[in-house]
């Protein structure tokens, strides 16, 4: 396939990335392209995904999560859901809990019951297909709460990261960039829109010394990143999806029309590159002050303003990484870059094959392998305290 290069001239003096469409597909690329829309329809309309994750993917709901499982230590909180480590009594094996009421505030209990059934459903249709999937085990419910039990993730998620060591180099997020593809390509082909693509629903399995590091040094092995909450996602099929669901901030901008498909998914990514790269979203230079933003401005942000790659880390990325990030972020979804697309993009082969020669394994921020400059304020997360574009609106 054909990237165009984004050289580096072009980002002076003030580079945007080009709101219009940019992508020129080659041939073989429109083929590829033909033959996975085709996928679509033949492997996921949504009512077949309903049907399939209604029966014989989607576990059945058991009510003895208690007996079975003790509670341990808290490990993480969600807009509505706690997660916790817990241990099966009789194998004594680890593995997490995610424990979600069955009655929100200004929301019907029916409604709130579906979404869940949803989230569990869908989460089932995929785990298994995908080492890079935090894998389903079980399913319990009582009176108050459902009990959803999988993996247990130990190395913290790319949110937490962000705020404990800063910005990534290019390669780290080379790195993690190729993982999330993989894990979007197999979700798409099961017409499975993940719709929540942010750092803090992508984990690292393991815990390591230096997280940045071991992303930029080592080989982590298939599955090392574990997508998580499916809270948001949903099941696609030929007619377009209008709910607007996902983190405001990630949202595509089809996705604030009310029509969108697929591709939202590839947008929320480009949307997380730029995060990991610059430590900041494109439209404020802080996180802070795009907590306080109403979701009208987060739309128009979204929809219109340009996305700046003329400052600080944006001059040392390669051009590769430039035209990977336009790909992503153009707000023509016919025009964005499929998964499938992406994970040939050459970016990946100059960064993660060659060892990341061509960024030289150098922060994105400016700093070295072992300075890496934080650019993002810690923050309290989760809670009520997250709010606006940064918080998650479930399906
Ligand atoms: N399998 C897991 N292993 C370890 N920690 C986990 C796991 N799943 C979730 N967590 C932790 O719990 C936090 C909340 O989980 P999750 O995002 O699924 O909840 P949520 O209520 O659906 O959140 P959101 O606000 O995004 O809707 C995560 O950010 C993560 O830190």
């Amino acid at each position: 396939m054909e990237f165009p290069t984004f050289s580096m001239q072009h980002t002076q003096p003030a580079a945007l990335l080009p709101t219009h469409s940019y992508k020129h597909r080659s041939l073989a690329s429109q083929r590829r392209r033909a033959k996975y829309s085709v996928l679509r329809p033949v492997s996921c309309t949504a009512e077949a995904v309903k049907a399939e994750v209604a029966g014989r993917a989607a576990p059945t709901w058991k009510s003895s999560f208690r007996e079975k499982y003790s509670l341990g230590r808290h490990v993480g909180s969600g807009s509505y859901g706690v997660v916790h480590v817990c241990i099966d009594e009789v194998t004594k094996q680890k593995a997490a809990v995610k424990i979600l009421p069955k009655v929100r505030s200004k929301q019907q209990p029916q409604k709130t019951l579906k979404k869940l059934e949803r989230e569990v459903a869908l989460m089932a249709r995929v785990s298994r297909q995908s080492r890079g999937i935090t894998p389903l085990i079980d399913v319990y419910e009582d009176k108050n709460y459902v009990y959803i039990v999988m993996g247990l993730n130990e190395g913290g998620d790319l949110e937490q990261l962000l705020e404990k060591y800063g910005s990534f180099s290019e390669r780290a997020t080379a790195t993690v960039m190729y993982e999330c593809l993989k894990i979007i390509s197999v979700c798409h082909a099961n017409g499975v829109l993940l719709g929540d693509i942010k750092p803090a629903n992508f984990m690292l399995r393991h815990r390591y010394r230096d997280p940045l590091k071991a992303l930029e040094s080592e080989h982590l092995g298939e599955g090392f990143l574990s997508a998580i909450d499916f809270g948001c996602s949903q099941a696609v099929g030929p007619a377009p999806l209008a709910r607007r669901t996902g983190t405001p901030v990630y949202m595509s901008p089809e996705t604030f029309r009310r029509e969108y498909h697929l591709e939202a998914d590839l947008w929320s990514l480009g949307m997380m590159m730029y995060q990991l790269i610059a430590g900041r979203f494109p439209f404020w230079p802080s996180v802070e002050q795009c907590r306080t933003r109403s979701l009208e401005e987060v739309m128009k942000a979204v929809i219109m303003e340009d996305i700046p790659v003329d400052y600080g880390p944006w001059l040392s990325v390669s051009p590769e990484g430039l035209s990977l990030l336009q790909g992503l972020l153009t707000r023509d979804p016919t025009q964005r870059l499929t998964a499938v697309e992406a994970l040939e993009h050459p970016w990946f082969q100059r960064q993660i094959d060659s060892g990341g020669s061509a960024g030289d394994g150098q922060s994105a921020a400016g700093g070295g392998r072992n300075n890496i400059v934080p650019l993002m304020p810690a923050a309290p997360r989760g809670g009520s305290s997250e709010a606006g574009a940064l918080r998650s609106m479930a399906a």
